[in-house]
């Protein structure tokens, strides 16, 4: 696998397995922050359904003194009893706002309107007509009106008791507490019927008494038992002081006189109890409040609990996601600087590497200044590539050595033309080919006339310009396919392409005159004009040598200058 490809999966791997870790982590975070969030509104549901249970315990109360009042009942309790329904009407509302489900307190409504219809049905009859089982119905069916509207919000108080498992105790106490209201209140309403029609109490009713009276002590127990930190908080402990204080000492003392009242044999009549049941409510409701308050101080303090857990919650999410996102960035910036300060600089090492093995050297080579292993491996780098460089520009000095070394051995010092052994090579193939190609090879062989003479005359230097210009007349004059070759000292040797004797001849001729018209300027002024003497010989099938041709050319250039010079002899 290469080297990037390896590093990309390394890197998704290691960015799954922290996203993954992270995620989790923050996923539960996430978790507790919404269920904290939702056990913060079930907690205010819950305090919605326990003011409508308050709300319709404390409607009981006008309802009671309208049914125990003459026909039509007294403005005022008639007004007290639509006030009280109103206060109980917008705490259902504000507990049906709060409800998802908008039929959850259909049954708490069916059931509240017939209790209502019965109180108005029972209110609308005359104090004669209302029997004491009519009453006592009408009664019976709102005290079953609470734990409909407490039951609203099971579920709700169940999700803040999961969310919240340590205000579990606060809720239950605060519900407790409204269930003490409850009794408390029923404990008043046992009396209505006895207060109302100025009966004493009957055995049913004062054993019905004894069982609230024990039932409101349990709760009380229950209420005050120490359970958690929360009980001890300064508003619930007030609270608690001033219930046992009002309800269980004022309130109940009003109980006990109705009770000793009840069975005191010197009342009857409607003296008997000495108020009637608008006159023991206005006397025993307020003493109820301080547990309502109970509730409320147990209420507030879970709030405030759950308010504190709420923070916590938002808090830990908060902290995770910084957390998170700072792991991630660690995570991020290690991977560019592994990328940046160790793969990159591998492959760069590698791609040049591979360049130095295919012999290109142009990759621009900095110094690396890292101290580390990866700039000790670029330095060498960088000097293997120098070497390689140093190696290769000698190898091309020594092919340039050779190559000018194998110019020089073929090529005449002085005129820069062929020399004789380079002709010779040129010649043989040349012969070779004519032989295959049955055609004709000439040969021209020509010699400057009285040279000694010039070099006698003019000097050495001055000989050496001559033979120069000579090569360059008679190379300006030659086509190509056409060889010139120096065959030593003044003598020079012109090969044709494959041609007959006759062509040959016209060449050589050509060349003399080139030579005898061209005025050579020497160097430091004279003008010479020099001439030279040809022989021309011609081979021609498969036993021609180029040795014999030359022999016959040299013989018919004897002949020219023995005939005189300055002029083209053929082979006999
Ligand atoms: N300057 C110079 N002279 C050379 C060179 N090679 C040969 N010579 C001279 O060429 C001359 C040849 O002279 P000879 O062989 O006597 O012939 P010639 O004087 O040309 O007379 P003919 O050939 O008979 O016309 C000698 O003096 C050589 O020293 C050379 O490379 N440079």
């Amino acid at each position: 696998m290469r080297l990037t490809r390896l590093f990309t999966l390394i890197s998704a791997i290691l960015a799954l397995l922290v996203c993954g870790v992270q995620g989790r982590s923050l996923w539960s975070e996430w978790r507790q922050y919404q269920s904290a969030e939702r056990g913060l509104q079930a907690l205010q549901l819950v305090e919605a359904s326990m003011r409508a249970a308050e709300k319709l315990s404390f409607e009981r109360g006008p309802s009671n003194a309208v049914m125990g009042d003459g026909y039509p009942a007294a403005a005022a309790k008639q007004e007290r009893l639509r006030s009280a329904r109103n206060d109980t009407n917008n705490a259902l509302r504000q507990l049906q706002q709060q409800l998802d489900q908008r039929d959850a307190t259909a049954a708490l409504d069916q059931a509240l309107r017939e209790a209502r219809r019965n109180v108005d049905q029972l209110a609308a009859q005359p104090p004669d007509g209302r029997t004491p089982a009519q009453l006592n119905s009408a009664v019976e069916r709102m005290y079953a009106l609470v734990p409909l509207a407490l039951d609203t919000v099971t579920a709700a108080t169940h999700a803040s008791e999961q969310a919240y498992p340590r205000i579990t105790r606060l809720l239950v106490k605060s519900r407790l507490a409204v269930e003490l209201r409850e009794y408390a209140g029923r404990l008043g309403s046992t009396l209505t019927v006895p207060l109302a029609t100025a009966q004493p109490l009957t055995r049913e009713q004062q054993e019905r008494l004894q069982f609230l009276r024990g039932r409101l002590e349990q709760l009380r127990q229950l209420i005050r038992m120490n359970s958690s930190e929360a009980d001890q908080a300064q508003a619930v402990q007030a609270a608690l002081a001033r219930m046992d204080s009002d309800y269980f000492a004022r309130g109940q003392q009003i109980i006990s006189a109705v009770e000793q009242a009840s069975s005191s044999p010197r009342a009857s009549g409607a003296q008997r109890y000495g108020m009637d049941t608008a006159q023991f409510a206005q006397r025993y409701v307020p003493t109820m409040a301080p547990i309502l308050a109970v509730r409320d101080a147990l209420l507030q303090e879970a709030q405030l609990q759950a308010h504190r857990e709420f923070q916590q919650a938002r808090h830990e999410l908060g902290w995770a996601m910084l957390n998170g996102a700072a792991i991630l960035m660690v995570l991020v910036a290690l991977l560019i600087i592994v990328r940046v300060r160790v793969v990159a600089p591998l492959l760069r090492a590698t791609r040049a590497v591979v360049r130095l093995g295919n012999g290109d050297f142009t990759a621009p080579s900095r110094i690396s200044r890292r101290k580390d292993e990866i700039g000790d491996m670029l330095r060498a780098l960088a000097t293997l590539r120098e070497n390689s460089m140093e190696r290769q520009r000698l190898e091309q000095e020594r092919a340039h050595l050779i190559e000018e070394l194998k110019t020089r051995a073929d090529t005449d010092y002085l005129t820069g033309i062929l020399n004789r052994r380079a002709f010779a090579t040129a010649g043989n193939l040349r012969l070779r080919g004519a032989r295959e190609k049955d055609e004709s090879l000439a040969v021209i062989l020509f010699d400057i006339d009285h040279f000694k003479s010039v070099n006698d005359c003019y000097g050495h230097d001055a000989g050496d310009q001559v033979l120069i210009r000579i090569a360059e007349v008679v190379r300006a004059t030659l086509r190509d396919g056409e060889i010139l070759a120096r065959y030593g000292g003044e003598e020079f040797v012109v090969m044709p392409s494959y041609c007959g004797l006759e062509a040959a001849r016209a060449l050589a001729e050509r060349l003399r005159v080139a030579i005898e018209q061209e005025p050579l300027t020497l160097s430091d002024g004279y003008i010479l004009r020099v001439t030279a003497s040809f022989g021309v010989a011609v081979a021609h099938g498969p036993h021609a040598a180029l040795d014999d041709l030359f022999h016959s050319a040299d013989l018919a250039l004897y002949r020219a200058k023995s005939q005189g010079r300055n002029r083209v002899e053929t082979q006999l």
